[in-house]
């Protein structure tokens, strides 16, 4: 076949296409150049809609390996592949599909600094086939931030959304809040669980970073929960006790010959020890049932018995999903031979494997193996583990210190297959969903590319026999967005050698003439969350940017201390490589940027500074900017000033998709 440019359109492969698109659309489509990010579920179906569609140049970008689950859905994917670059194969897959493209395969993180406002600037549009709010909302002000019109999707089980983003035509990513996660009281979580996701997030998010996160002591939950006036003043001094003892046990785990013995030390301090603690405070044990402290060797031996507490305390049902409350039959809790008829009972040791109900003996020896892998894996030189609901040594783990937990608190236990369910937040995803949005993302790409921008649509697929699609209007940018209403602009610079002054300074100008930009004026300036410098805090001008840790791909926002103008979001990127090797560190745009200027209204008779007027500064007149602590030469900032900023520092988590698929909402539990 010959090359994109010269292939001829007419007749072949390409006649459908041409009747749809019309000759002009189909003819510019091989000279197209589109980003995909993301090639799991949703973006295996759009790689190969965008290769027969005839997109001529598609960079594919995914940070992930293929694993087994992928490969239900993501066709692309054979058995052979796993464990290969997502990106890589399924480029090579769908290479085969039409030869006139071209496919550049990337295996990296999206949010890498090499994928600069630059390189996003070689894109025609950008689609997103990502899973994560981080990434998307990354993506979404990398476009804004280059002008580059970006499509955004998702997809849970049988709904999903597709919406284009055009800065300044329609709402950004970030435009609209999302809500932010659902979250347990830490109290429940850490002492008085009382349903299986208590025990499954306790074990996800609280036992295996304790023992094989960060060496963090474990009490800064605690600290906020305290700060937040969440009950409990006495238990909360508990659990900061608790939380400092487990740095003997994580010592157990890295210790050079780790055997039986320290998982037994962790279990001993985790469902024996902790357990005891918490009985001490009877206060806690008034109106709920008590927990039993577990005992390992009576576990293993069989002899392990549990009475279940009477019906006024039991807060839910009983064990192995009896709600009656009423004791075991022998007064065991599937601690002993009592297990197997229970389990032949339930009728749940046919089927697959992980579908299996693990009697009390069953979690235990998983416990021991479970932290015994992980335990091996520290000293192997893995520095810290986290949940991975596909890695199976984590899922062991939380799988049977979950179901461990949840019998000393008479609390039904779950299946690894469950486990894996609820700790990894799955929604199936459904193959047939995928393609329905994938279509649909293109069908918007196709609108951009035409310019037709009053045919765009965000379309919802909804539970709707009679109107599956559902279709809003795009509304246009949020006023108050930090992410699409501040002005972009780029430096090339050399920041061993440039200083943060000299980019304020040569941003600013001198407010005269054609290049003069908007002139010195009392600024402060912030790097994503941290301030570097403020009208009363100057210590960091004369640092060079990479003493201050602000290098290629990241942005410096300029903020007009008297409200007077917009913010400058100033873009980092490296000097051209063809650079004569005596010229400037620094290169500034051309003409300087000119944010939107809406003078104050004077004050008939001024008695506090301006600055005091403005309801918004409240937070920064309570605690002066320059008294905060300093971290790395910056500030963290508590709060932000004005509404704008503070929808910077809005948690993350699962984007729950709005308006059609809110129903979807409390299906979801984000645990982390
Ligand atoms: N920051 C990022 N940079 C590049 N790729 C990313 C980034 N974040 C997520 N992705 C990719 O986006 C894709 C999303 O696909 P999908 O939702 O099907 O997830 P998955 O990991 O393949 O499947 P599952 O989560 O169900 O196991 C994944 O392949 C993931 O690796
Ligand atoms: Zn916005």
């Amino acid at each position: 076949m010959s090359s994109t440019t010269e292939v001829p359109r007419r007749g072949g492969r390409y006649t459908h296409a041409e009747a749809i698109l019309g000759p002009e659309l189909c003819g510019r489509l091989a000279d197209t150049k589109v980003l995909l990010v993301g090639a799991g579920g949703i973006g295996c179906e759009l790689l190969k809609n965008v290769v027969l569609t005839g997109f001529g140049h598609i960079t594919l970008l995914d940070l992930d390996t293929i694993d087994l689950s992928n490969l239900n859905r993501q066709f692309l994917f054979r058995k052979k592949d796993i464990k290969q670059s997502k990106a890589m194969v399924a480029a090579q897959t769908a290479g085969a599909f039409n030869p006139n493209v071209h496919i550049y395969p990337i295996h990296a993180n999206i949010k890498e600094p090499q994928f600069d406002i630059e390189w996003f600037r070689g894109f025609d549009i950008v689609l997103n086939a990502l899973d994560n709010l981080d990434a998307r909302r990354h993506v979404n002000k990398m476009c804004m931030a280059a002008g580059i019109p970006l499509v955004e999707s998702g997809t849970a089980g049988y709904l999903g959304q597709v919406q284009p983003l055009l800065k300044d035509r329609t709402e950004c990513f970030d435009c609209v809040l999302k809500p932010t996660p659902k979250s347990f009281p830490v109290c429940t979580i850490r002492s008085t669980p009382s349903q299986p996701i208590h025990c499954i997030v306790w074990a996800k998010s609280y036992l295996l970073p304790q023992l094989f996160g960060e060496d963090e002591d474990g009490t800064t939950e605690l600290d906020d929960a305290e700060k937040q006036g969440e009950n409990g003043g006495q238990e909360i001094a508990a659990l900061r006790k608790e939380a400092l003892a487990y740095r003997a046990v994580r010592k157990a785990l890295r210790a050079a010959e780790t055997t039986h013995d320290a998982a037994k030390t962790v279990f001993q301090k985790v469902f024996h020890s902790d357990i005891l603690n918490l009985l001490s405070m009877s206060d806690m044990w008034r109106s709920r049932a008590p927990p039993t402290p577990l005992d390992f060797h009576a576990i293993e031996n069989h002899s392990f018995v549990i009475q279940e507490p009477s019906k006024s305390h039991t807060a839910t049902g009983g064990v192995n999903g009896r709600s009656s409350g009423k004791p075991a039959a022998n007064g065991h809790v599937n601690g002993n031979a009592a297990s197997a008829p229970i389990q032949q009972r339930n009728g749940t040791n046919a089927g697959l494997k992980d579908q299996r109900a693990l009697s009390l003996q069953d979690n235990l020896a998983l416990f021991v193996s479970s932290t015994n892998r992980l335990a091996a894996r520290l000293r192997a030189g893995e520095e810290t583990i986290s949940f991975d609901k596909d890695d199976d040594d984590t899922l062991d783990f939380v799988t049977a210190a979950s179901n461990l937990r949840s019998a000393a608190y008479y609390i039904e236990r779950k299946t690894r297959w469950e486990v894996k369910e609820m700790a990894g937040n799955i929604i199936p995803a459904i193959a047939t969903t995928n393609a329905i949005i994938s279509g649909l993302i293109v069908l918007q790409a196709l609108h951009i590319l035409r310019k037709s921008y009053g045919a765009l649509k965000i379309v919802h697929l909804q539970f709707k026999p009679s109107v599956p699609l559902g279709t809003v209007n795009l509304c246009p940018p949020n006023p108050k967005c930090a992410i699409c209403r501040d002005t972009y602009t780029t430096v090339l610079c050399d920041p061993t050698n440039v200083t943060l002054g000299e980019i304020i300074d040569g941003i600013l100008g001198d407010g005269n003439g054609e290049h003069g930009g908007t002139g010195r004026r009392e600024v402060s300036v912030y790097e994503d969350k941290r301030v570097l410098s403020d009208p009363d805090w100057d210590d960091n001008l004369e640092r060079t940017l990479e003493s201050l840790n602000v290098t290629r791909g990241k942005f410096l926002t300029i903020v007009d201390e008297e409200g007077e103008w917009g913010d400058i979001a100033v873009a980092l990127s490296v000097l051209p490589p063809n650079r004569p090797a005596d010229g400037p560190s620094l290169i500034l745009p051309s003409p300087l940027p000119k944010p939107t200027h809406t003078p104050r209204r004077t004050s008939p008779a001024p008695t506090v500074s301006r600055k005091r007027s403005a309801p918004d500064d409240d937070i920064e007149e309570s605690e002066p900017l320059s008294k905060r602590p300093r971290i790395n030469g910056a500030i963290t900032v508590p709060q932000m000033g004005s509404p704008s900023k503070k929808r910077r520092l809005e948690d993350e988590g699962l984007v729950m998709l709005s308006g059609a698929t809110d129903e979807v909402d409390d299906e979801v539990i984000v645990i982390d």
